[in-house]
Formats: C-alpha cells, sequence, structure tokens
C-alpha cells in the first residue's frame, strides 16, 4: 500500500514490557472495535508450530528477531487492525520507525511494583525470563523502559484490570478521532 493511511485507517499498535496484558488488552479492544485482532507472537507461533520460548531453545532468539521484524513492518502497512507486539519488539529502530509511521501506538505502562506480582503467570512461557534472578528482571524492565517512550499515547494500567483499561482505550480513540479527524 502506497498512499498514507488517514488517522481513522491506521492500525492501532500495542507496546510494553512483557506482561503488562498487551495481547489480553489487545483482543479486548479490536472485539470493542469490531477490527481484526492480531498478536505477532501468536502469528510466529502459527509460522513455526511452535511458541516463542521453544522458538528461542530451537533455532535460537536471531531468528525469533528476523521474522518478528518483517512480520511487524509488514502488519503495520495494514489498515485497520489491532496488533499487540512482543515486548522485545521496539527495541528494534525499523520496528518502532515503520509503527510510528503507520500506526497508533499505545505504551501499556504498568510499575515495577505491580509487575513483580505477576511473575508467576508469565514466567514459564517467556524464554527472556528463564534462569533470571529478581533484580536482573528489575534490571531488564528499567534498561527497556526507554525504547517504550517512543509511542503516541500512554496508559497505566496499575489500577485497572483488563476491561477497564480497553474501556478507556476506546474512549481516548473516539476522542482522537474525532478532534483530529
Ligand atoms: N490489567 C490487568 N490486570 C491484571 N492482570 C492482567 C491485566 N492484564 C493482563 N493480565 C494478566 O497478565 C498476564 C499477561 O498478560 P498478557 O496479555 O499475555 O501480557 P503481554 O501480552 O503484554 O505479555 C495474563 O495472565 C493476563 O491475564
Ligand atoms: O520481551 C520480549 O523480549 C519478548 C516478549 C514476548 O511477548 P509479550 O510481551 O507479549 O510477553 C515474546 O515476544 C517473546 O517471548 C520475547
Ligand atoms: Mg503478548
Amino acid at each position: 500500500m502506497s498512499h498514507r493511511l488517514s488517522l481513522r485507517e491506521k492500525s492501532i499498535v500495542f507496546v510494553g514490557f512483557m506482561g503488562v496484558g498487551k495481547t489480553t488488552i489487545g483482543k479486548l479492544v479490536a472485539k470493542k472495535l469490531y477490527r481484526d485482532f492480531i498478536d505477532v507472537d501468536e502469528e510466529i507461533e502459527k509460522e513455526f508450530g511452535m511458541p516463542p520460548r521453544q522458538i528461542f531453545e530451537t533455532y535460537g532468539e536471531k531468528t525469533f528477531r528476523e521474522r518478528e521484524q518483517s512480520l511487524t513492518i509488514s502488519l503495520s502497512k495494514q489498515p485497520l487492525n489491532v496488533i499487540s507486539l512482543g515486548g522485545g519488539a521496539f527495541l528494534n529502530e525499523e520496528i518502532r520507525k515503520a509503527c510510528l509511521e503507520n500506526c497508533i501506538v499505545f505504551f501499556l505502562d504498568l510499575s515495577w511494583d505491580s509487575w513483580k506480582e505477576r511473575i508467576s503467570l508469565i514466567i514459564d512461557s517467556r524464554p527472556v525470563l528463564q534462569n533470571k534472578s529478581l533484580e536482573e528482571m528489575k534490571e531488564l524492565y528499567y534498561s527497556r523502559q526507554s525504547a517504550y517512550s517512543h509511542h503516541h499515547s500512554k496508559l497505566q494500567t496499575d489500577h485497572m484490570n483488563e476491561e477497564e483499561a480497553a474501556e478507556y482505550l476506546i474512549e481516548s480513540l473516539k476522542l482522537t478521532w474525532e478532534l483530529y479527524a
């Protein structure tokens, strides 16, 4: 697609550290907007026939990151989807550039104190958390925050459940479309 997408056509992209709720909240937002939902990790999982942790173990992180880059950049150019990225995607400048240019990028923020309460929910499925101490996870959490500072809008989700976050995001999108369309 060569023309620039209008604000209403642009896909909505969720970024943020792993476990903040990009997949869960993205799915809800898509449903409420009657848009298709795409989770980049799930797409890669379908292609390889195995989840990210096994892809890392079998083919290495580089293979995962290369597919993540090509897929995310190509998805960013499609209109009207809701896309949840993996938490490592925005470390990649090419991905950031494509998403910020073609999409509306929301950063889902969650404080370290709230995040660490979720570790047990995600520890088994996230390859980059394997064999890390709490202190090392904390370092990773803080070292990645600058990548997420590249966004169009941010939502602090510490005191929201998934449903409340999705509702807030819908209201904020409607306002944006009304004001700037
Ligand atoms: N707002 C929230 N409040 C409480 N738990 C949440 C919230 N959002 C997500 N979760 C839970 O946290 C875990 C990680 O969510 P997920 O959507 O997979 O995050 P991500 O895609 O950002 O890694 C899941 O078990 C999910 O149910
Ligand atoms: O932060 C990361 O480097 C990763 C986050 C994961 O996605 P979520 O952010 O949805 O957990 C997944 O892409 C992969 O395990 C690597
Ligand atoms: Mg996810």
